[in-house]
C-alpha cells in the first residue's frame, strides 16, 4: 500500500486514477482547484480543494497524509488556448509544477509522475512515434509539457528526483461502471463532442477535413482508453519504487482509427446515424498520429486491454447517458 497524492485528481483522467488506485489497495488523496475538475468526480480517498502551488497546504498534506509518490495530472490543456493566452499556460504548467516540485523536494518527497502528452513531438516525422522521435512542439501547450520533462530530467540529475514522463496519446472512454467519465467545457475531444451531440446537445460537431493522405481522407488518432491509462501509472508507481532517474514513455493504443471510423462506432453504439458534415481542416493537426508504446510494454510491462474503437466508445456512451456531473 502506498500513500498517493493525485494533484489534478477530481479531473478526467485524474479520476480514474483515484478510483484504480483505490481498487489496488493504495491510499489516495486528491488536491484539485476544480477549475476543470468537478468535485463529484473524486470520489475516492480525501479530497482537498486548492492549487498545487500552496505551498503552505502542499506541505501539510504531503506530511500529514506521509505521501510517498506524487501523481500530476493538473493542468490546461487546450492547444488553441495556450496559443491565445501562452502565459497562463507557462504559469499554470511550468510555474505551478515548479511550486509543486519544490514542496516535495522540501518535505523530502522524490517519487513523480507525471502526464505529458503526444503534443511534446509536433510534426510527426514517422508512422509510428517512438521515444527516440524529435521533440519539435508546434504550440504553447506542447512547450510548456517538454519544458516540465527537461526540469524533471535536471531535477533527477541533481536532487535524485525519481520521475516518470508519460506521454499519452488520445485519451477516450471511461470507467465501464458508468460512474465518471469525460466532462469538459469548452469540449474540444471528438468522442464527447459526438456523443453530447447524440445525447441532444446543440453542438456544431464536423469532421476537421477529409482531404488528408489517409485510408479515407480523414485524420488518424491513436485513442487510448482511460482505464488503460490508470493501469500505466500503477506500473510506473512501482517503477519508481525500483529505479531511479528520469523515465518517459509514448502510452497508445497500438493503432489508430480516422475520424470516419470513430465516427461509425459511435452511430453503431448509439443505434442511429449522426449526419457529421465535412468541414475545413483545424489548423495545426497533423494527418496521422499514431504512438508505438513498445518501451512501455518492454520497460513497464504495460500493455491495454480495452483496444477496440467499438470499446472505448461503448464506455464513453454509458458514462453520457447518465445524469452526471
Ligand atoms: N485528455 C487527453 O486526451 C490528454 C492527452 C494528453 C495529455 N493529457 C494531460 O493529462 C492531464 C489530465 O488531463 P484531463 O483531460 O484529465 O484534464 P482535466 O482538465 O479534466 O483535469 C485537470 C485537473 O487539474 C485541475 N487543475 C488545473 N490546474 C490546477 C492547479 N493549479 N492546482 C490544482 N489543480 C489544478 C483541474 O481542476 C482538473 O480537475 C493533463 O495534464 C493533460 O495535459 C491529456
Ligand atoms: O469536432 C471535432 C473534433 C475533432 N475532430 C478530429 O478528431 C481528431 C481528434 O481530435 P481531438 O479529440 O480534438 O484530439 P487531438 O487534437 O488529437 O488532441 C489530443 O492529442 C494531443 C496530442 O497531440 C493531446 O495533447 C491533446 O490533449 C489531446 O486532446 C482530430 O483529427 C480532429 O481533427 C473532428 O474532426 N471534429
Amino acid at each position: 500500500m502506498t500513500n498517493v497524492l493525485v494533484v489534478g485528481g477530481a479531473g478526467y483522467i485524474g479520476s480514474h486514477m483515484c478510483m484504480r488506485l483505490q481498487e489496488a489497495g493504495h491510499a489516495v488523496t486528491v488536491l484539485d482547484n476544480l477549475v476543470t475538475g468537478h468535485r463529484a468526480a473524486a470520489q475516492w480517498g480525501e479530497f482537498v480543494q486548492g492549487a498545487m502551488d500552496d505551498a503552505p497546504l502542499v506541505a501539510e498534506l504531503l506530511r500529514r497524509r506521509r505521501i510517498e509518490v506524487v501523481m500530476h495530472f493538473a493542468a490546461s490543456s487546450l492547444v488553441g488556448q495556450s496559443v491565445a493566452q501562452p502565459y497562463d499556460y507557462y504559469r499554470n504548467n511550468v510555474v505551478a509544477t515548479l511550486g509543486l516540485l519544490e514542496s516535495m523536494r522540501a518535505a523530502g518527497v522524490d517519487r513523480f509522475i507525471f502526464s505529458s502528452t503526444a503534443a511534446i513531438f509536433g510534426e510527426p516525422k514517422s508512422e509510428l512515434i517512438d521515444e527516440g522521435h524529435p521533440c519539435r512542439p508546434i504550440n504553447p501547450y506542447g512547450k510548456t509539457k517538454l519544458a516540465v520533462e527537461y526540469m524533471l530530467q535536471d531535477a533527477a540529475a541533481a536532487y535524485g528526483l525519481r520521475a516518470v514522463a508519460l506521454r499519452y496519446f488520445n485519451a477516450a472512454g471511461a470507467d465501464p461502471g458508468g460512474r465518471i467519465g469525460e466532462s469538459h467545457e469548452p469540449e474540444t475531444h471528438l468522442i464527447p463532442r459526438l456523443l453530447r451531440k447524440a445525447a441532444g446537445e446543440a453542438l456544431d460537431v464536423q469532421i476537421f477535413g477529409a482531404d488528408y493522405p489517409t485510408r479515407d481522407g480523414s485524420c488518424v488518432r491513436d485513442y487510448v482508453h482511460v482505464c488503460d491509462l490508470a493501469d500505466a501509472h500503477l506500473h510506473a508507481l512501482e517503477f519508481t519504487g525500483q529505479h531511479t532517474g528520469f523515465h518517459s514513455f509514448n502510452l497508445g493504443n497500438g493503432s489508430g482509427y480516422t475520424v470516419f471510423e470513430v465516427i461509425r462506432a459511435a452511430e453503431q453504439v448509439i443505434g442511429r446515424s449522426l449526419d457529421i458534415p465535412v468541414g475545413p481542416r483545424r489548423a495545426g493537426d497533423p494527418a496521422v498520429l499514431v504512438a508505438s508504446s513498445r518501451k512501455a510494454h518492454d520497460v513497464l510491462g504495460w500493455r491495454p486491454r480495452h483496444t477496440g474503437i467499438h470499446e472505448i466508445v461503448a464506455d464513453a456512451w454509458r458514462w453520457h447517458q447518465q445524469p452526471g456531473f
